[in-house]
């Protein structure tokens, strides 16, 4: 496949990042007729297609089977063998197309998109410039799409023992027989678990905050943390670690924690947060601070730029680093550049999430305590997902807990948790509430066929006396 080699030095759309956020934009861009080039300097896809969502969840998927196929009486005596990790890992692969990128090359041109390989930075306004090559003008806009790294934490020793990336881990030719992570968000938390049913027979994840998943519901964190604990995942909560050392080049790794405990591990995976990737992309030629999260109005409009032509979409913009949220502000982001009247009325407001942990976390809008930061009066709901007939005919042992954060005054519905097994579907019906600012009244008439775990909302509107 040819690539775009830039004979002409204009087009409508420069798009600097080709991950899930920049690919939508340039597609849709380029599908209503805009000269829509892309610039990529790794693959087509981005984080999310090799090192992140794909490679994770497949990861994750063969124990979850495994533990869903355990909690039912009749099916649990057939699973009597362990994962085949060499299966699994080739699955992953597969899933991650060995780490190539001619399909989506492929897709880019189906829809007309011009590629150009290299890392491009800012030039000034409305300019680009790649690997140090010609200048391209953009005549209508720049779009931003350049994603987020790993952020490696300043521990005494970690840089030394060459510890795991979220590359590293979901990329992993082998499942170590002893892991540590550092981090209880949803990178640690969700490769803590998979690598654990992949066979790894002891996992610590040290976590700094007072809980896991500290940005969610108090409850989600401490269901997830006795899940593990029972499951035999070591964690530890409100624990720094304060050195660590590796024996020779690939001896074991020896970590002493702030609570004085020592952990050996094979390897140490760091999933301590990501940061934007700015800080070598020319933001100091249009009066941007590099290093820092290209802030955008809700039309993804760069804030501080003059004249409407420089955009930002996804994890560079620090709003809500998940990939179907970049993917929505790249559609919004299109849709502005070629003229229609749109706004961004999600990324703040109704920010949809699932750390996809067995139990699995899944998050709309805001929880109670970010309800009260922004001064609104809310009442929360809290129901057992696991008290519905829908969650016993799944199974036993499918507990969670699900909580609607209502606001006071209206009793419009802001946010919803609903933490358990096997729960991910169940969201899209709190997001399209959420953001269609419903009322717990009107949905009275939206009745939750029986036996399904979204039972739950009946459970809820009982709860509200409706
Ligand atoms: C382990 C892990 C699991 C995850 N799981 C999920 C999940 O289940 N669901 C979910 O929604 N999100 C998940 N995420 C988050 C998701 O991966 C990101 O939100 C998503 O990839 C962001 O998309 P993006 O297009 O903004 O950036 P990226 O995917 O980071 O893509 C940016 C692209 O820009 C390119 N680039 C950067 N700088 C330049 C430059 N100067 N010139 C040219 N090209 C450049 C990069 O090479 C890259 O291809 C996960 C993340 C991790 C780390
Ligand atoms: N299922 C999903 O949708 C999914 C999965 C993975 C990642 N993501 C996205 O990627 C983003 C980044 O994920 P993440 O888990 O890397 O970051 P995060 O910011 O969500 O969590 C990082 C955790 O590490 C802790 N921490 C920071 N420094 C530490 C230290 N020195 N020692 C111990 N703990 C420390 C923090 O307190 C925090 O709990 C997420 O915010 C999410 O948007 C999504």
């Amino acid at each position: 496949m040819s690539q775009f080699r830039p004979a002409a030095l204009e087009a409508d759309v420069v798009v600097i990042g080709g991950g899930p956020a920049g690919e939508v934009l340039a597609g849709r861009c380029a599908g209503r007729g805009l000269d829509t080039v892309l610039v990529e300097a790794e693959l087509i896809g981005g984080e999310c297609s090799y090192w992140g969502c794909i490679p994770s969840k497949t990861l994750l998927r063969p124990g979850d089977v495994l533990a869903a196929a355990a909690r039912v009486p009749g099916a649990a005596a057939a699973v009597t063998g362990p994962v085949d990790v060499s299966a699994a890992l080739a699955r992953r692969d597969y899933m991650t197309s060995h780490w190539t990128d001619d399909g989506q090359e492929r897709w880019l041109a189906d829809h007309g998109v011009r590629l150009l390989r290299g890392t491009g930075r800012l030039a000034g306004t409305r300019r680009v410039r790649v690997d140090g090559g010609p200048q391209l003008v953009a005549r209508r806009a720049v779009v931003l799409a350049t994603g987020s790294e790993a952020v490696l934490p300043p521990v005494p020793g970690l840089a030394d023992v060459r510890p795991w990336d979220n590359r590293a881990a979901t990329a992993a030719k082998e499942v170590p027989g002893r892991l540590l992570v550092l981090g209880g968000g949803a990178v640690g938390l969700e490769l803590a678990q998979a690598f654990f049913r992949l066979g790894a027979a002891d996992v610590t994840v040290v976590e700094a905050g007072s809980r896991l998943l500290p940005h969610e519901e108090p409850f989600a964190g401490e269901e997830v943390l006795a899940a593990f604990e029972r499951e035999g995942i070591a964690v530890h909560v409100d624990t720094r670690l304060a050195a660590i050392g590796r024996d020779g080049t690939d001896g074991p790794v020896h970590a002493t924690l702030s609570n004085g405990q020592e952990i050996i591990a094979d390897e140490v995976l760091v999933a301590a947060g990501r940061r934007p990737r700015t800080d070598d992309l020319g933001l100091g030629t249009v009066g941007l601070r590099p290093g820092r999260p290209v802030k955008v109005d809700d039309r993804l409009r760069a804030i501080g730029v003059p004249g409407a032509w420089l955009f930002a979409v996804g994890d560079c913009t620090g709003l809500a680093p998940l990939t179907h949220m970049g993917k929505y502000q790249a559609r919004i982001a299109a849709d502005v550049i070629t003229g229609r009247d749109v706004r961004d009325r999600a990324s703040r407001d109704a920010v949809t999430r699932v750390t996809f942990t067995d139990p699995q976390v899944c998050a709309v809008g805001l929880t109670a305590a970010e309800a009260l930061q922004r001064g609104i009066a809310v009442r929360v709901i809290d129901v057992g997902t696991g008290d519905v007939p829908g969650s016993y005919v799944l199974g036993d042992g499918l507990q969670g807990t699900t909580r609607f954060v209502v606001e006071e005054a209206s009793g419009v519905l802001v946010g919803a948790t609903i933490t358990g097994s096997g729960v991910q579907e169940l969201l899209h019906s709190a997001a399209v509430v959420v953001a269609a600012h419903l009322s717990l009244s009107e949905l009275r008439h939206a009745v939750p066929a029986f036996p399904t775990v979204a039972e739950v909302w009946l459970h809820a509107l009982e709860a509200a006396g409706l």
